[in-house]
């Protein structure tokens, strides 16, 4: 049995003699390599704190002392160590989440996937063990340099800072990167901090030899102590982290274990808050992850062991391709457009833009909210600003789009890449909410493209808007067919009429991708004879008032949408029909308002009957009823 195999606990590590952990930790890089080269994943962030693993596992006693890991994507170690060996299906339906998951073991406890939380769990879980009298009890959070940059984890240290002996302890995994370089003044400090390597050590050897050093020794030692932080500001930036009442230790070697145990077994011995300054690679001991530029491995799909080289795939156009090109366009023909980016300046497609146009793109860090606002300012002093976020994301800064955007009439449009669901990442990652949550946004223009044509034409519309916020949602992957208008019903596509001596039975509104659903849907009924018409509204909120005559004319309306369905299109459709007294029975799909577990976006819109199959079935169950009059109260949700 290897030493990896025998590891099912953390009891198990501790039991290891120190010499053998270097072969354990190549043991599961070897593993995480071999895993990740059929499955994808976070390779490169868990390869990065294999080390800083086994040593907070070995100084700590989780569950009992919770070890919490911000974002939670470079936790793949940690699940070897807490018994979880089986990567198979990592991320897809049955397999391991991708992220810490309270349904897969007791050490696990943040489950989604959105950055810069650990702090704020950690500063709640350590004033519940004080107020509960179990203040011998550690809790451990590992946060990013990326995820630092973010606003929340610093009201959380403003809280953790505020009580100095609150047991708590802070690693900082300090590698340089998010996905690029981290941003910022922060990161600055944090390389700063870098560069002065071993000062602990250096410490730790004068007070070895101080301590021996009988009367003179321990005094000498306390002064340079002292010192310490006088020469570490005098000769290093302001020690941030010190003077906002943190201890600090570091930085420390993050791929020296015995180092790393020593530093973490003063912190938790400490009594106090304690920042942790670890410096790793991101991608440590897989050399294409260590020298890949663009992001050393953040999440590669699946790749060719030998070479790093990803296997071949899909060569689809993708819609984050589309955007990134029509961006480039329009910044030759638009000097005041500019790009924000959070951090994700690839995965956005931004980085085209950055080439293009390197004054124009501003990276502001994993910092969604002052991207929006900053964006605002921007608007207010004569730029159209494009902010490029995962749809998910958009929830961070939903009252910068509210309160600064909207409020202020300010033109700055949110491209949302990866809006429905993308599925492997969980539930934390579907993008299922903003067609809802901006509804409420007064002023607020939201559209939905079904194809690349649209997209390109939808994004220029958008930014053509100078006295309100927009927003352009699309999913991730691969662009569908082009899907043209045989028409126009207002400002919106007509994609189907019910065909010629058919009645008009049913509309279907179908947003975004779900259009091409919907044709599906009015092919496979019109072949039953009956007459369906398809309407793509393009921009869907506000809605086309158009809408409301063409509902008319029809026996049932139904709007199928990539995302939830409480509060989405569907509902502003029903309510824009009775606000106009037409009365006829409208149906909405979309995904369940439910946190969807991990699977492949197919699988999940298989699992939500969003597929032309399912829909045509309740649909032709439906206008049948309606058809002859009949009608079941039963159907007033029929995603029930
Ligand atoms: C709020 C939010 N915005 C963006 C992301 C996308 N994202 C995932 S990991 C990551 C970079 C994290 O960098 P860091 O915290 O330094 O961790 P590392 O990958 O370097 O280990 C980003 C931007 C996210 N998960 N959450
Ligand atoms: C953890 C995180 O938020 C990102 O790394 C995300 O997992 C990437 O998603 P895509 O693979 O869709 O770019
Ligand atoms: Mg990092």
């Amino acid at each position: 049995m290897t030493l990896f195999e025998s590891m099912h606990n953390p009891e198990a590590l501790k039991r290891l003699p120190a010499d053998q952990l270097p072969v354990l930790a190549q043991e599961i890089r070897d593993f995480l390599v071999e895993s990740c080269s059929q499955t994808g994943g976070h390779l490169g962030p868990s390869l990065g704190v294999v080390e800083l693993t086994i040593a907070l596992h070995r100084v700590f006693d989780s569950p009992k002392d919770p070890i919490l890991f911000d974002t939670g994507h470079q936790a793949y170690a940690h699940k070897v160590l807490t018994g979880r060996h089986d990567f198979t299906n990592l991320k897809s339906e049955g397999g391991l989440s991708g992220y810490p998951s309270r349904a897969e073991s007791e050490h696990d406890f943040i489950e989604n996937s959105h950055a810069s939380t650990a702090l704020s769990y950690a500063d709640g879980m350590a004033k519940a063990n004080e107020v509960r009298g179990l203040s011998d009890r550690s809790v451990v959070a590992v946060i990013g340099d990326g995820a630092l940059t973010g606003g929340m984890a610093w009201e959380a240290l403003n809280n953790i800072a505020a009580k100095k002996d609150r047991r708590l302890v802070v690693v900082v995994n300090d590698n340089g990167r998010s996905y690029s370089p981290t941003m910022g003044g922060l990161a600055d400090h944090l390389a700063s901090l870098r560069m002065t390597p071993g000062y602990e050590q250096a410490l730790d050897l004068a007070k070895n030899t101080l301590n021996r050093t009988p009367v003179v020794g321990q005094p000498l030692y306390e002064a340079l102590h002292g010192l310490k932080k006088g020469i570490k500001d005098a000769i290093q930036p302001q020690m941030m982290f010190e003077d906002l009442g943190l201890k600090y230790l570091g930085p420390i070697d993050g791929h020296d274990e015995p180092a790393l145990e020593k530093a973490l077994r003063r912190a938790r011995d400490f009594g106090g808050p304690v920042i942790v300054h670890v410096i790793t690679q991101k991608g440590k001991g897989y050399a294409p992850a260590e020298n890949h530029d663009e992001d050393q491995f953040h999440a590669p799909g699946p790749f060719d062991v030998a070479t790093g080289e990803a296997k071949p795939g899909s060569k689809a156009l993708k819609w984050t391709s589309v955007f990134a090109d029509t961006m480039v366009e329009i910044g030759a023909e638009r000097e005041d457009v500019v790009a924000i980016t959070a951090a994700m300046l690839h995965p956005t497609g931004l980085n085209r833009f950055a080439d293009a146009y390197p004054d124009r793109i501003f990276d502001v860090g994993i910092a969604e909210q002052h991207a929006a606002t900053a964006a605002t300012g921007m608007a207010m002093n004569g730029l159209h600003p494009v902010v490029a976020v995962y749809a998910t994301f958009l929830n961070r800064c939903f009252d910068q789009v509210l309160m600064d955007a909207a409020l202020h009439r300010q033109g700055v449009t949110f491209c949302l890449d990866r809006a429905g669901v993308t599925g492997n990442d969980g539930a934390s990652h579907n993008g299922m909410w903003d067609m809802s949550i901006l509804q409420v946004v007064p002023g607020l223009r939201l559209a939905a493209p079904r194809d690349a044509e649209r997209l390109r034409t939808l994004v220029r519309e958008a930014v053509a808007v100078e006295d309100a916020p927009t927003v352009v949602r699309y999913p991730k992957g691969a662009v569908p067919e082009e899907l043209p208008a045989i028409g126009e019903v207002g400002s919106m596509d007509l994609l189907r009429r019910a065909g010629e001596g058919h009645s008009e039975d049913l509309l279907i509104v179908g947003v975004g991708t779900m259009a091409q659903v919907a044709c599906e849907v009015a092919d496979r009924m019109a072949d039953q004879g009956i007459g369906v018409t398809v309407i793509d509204p393009l921009w869907v909120k506000p809605l086309d008032e158009a809408l409301i005559a063409e509902a008319a004319r029809h026996r049932v309306v139904a709007v199928v949408e990539d995302n939830g369905r409480t509060g989405g299109v569907g509902d502003a459709v029903a309510r824009l029909l009775r606000d106009h007294d037409v009365d006829v029975p409208v149906r909405t799909f979309g995904i369940a308002q439910e946190f969807l577990d991990h699977a492949k976006r197919d699988t999940i819109l298989q699992q939500q009957g969003l597929t032309p199959q399912e829909l045509s079935r309740k649909l032709t169950e439906t206008v049948s009823r309606h058809t002859e009059g009949a009608t079941d109260p039963a159907l007033e949700d029929e995603n029930a």
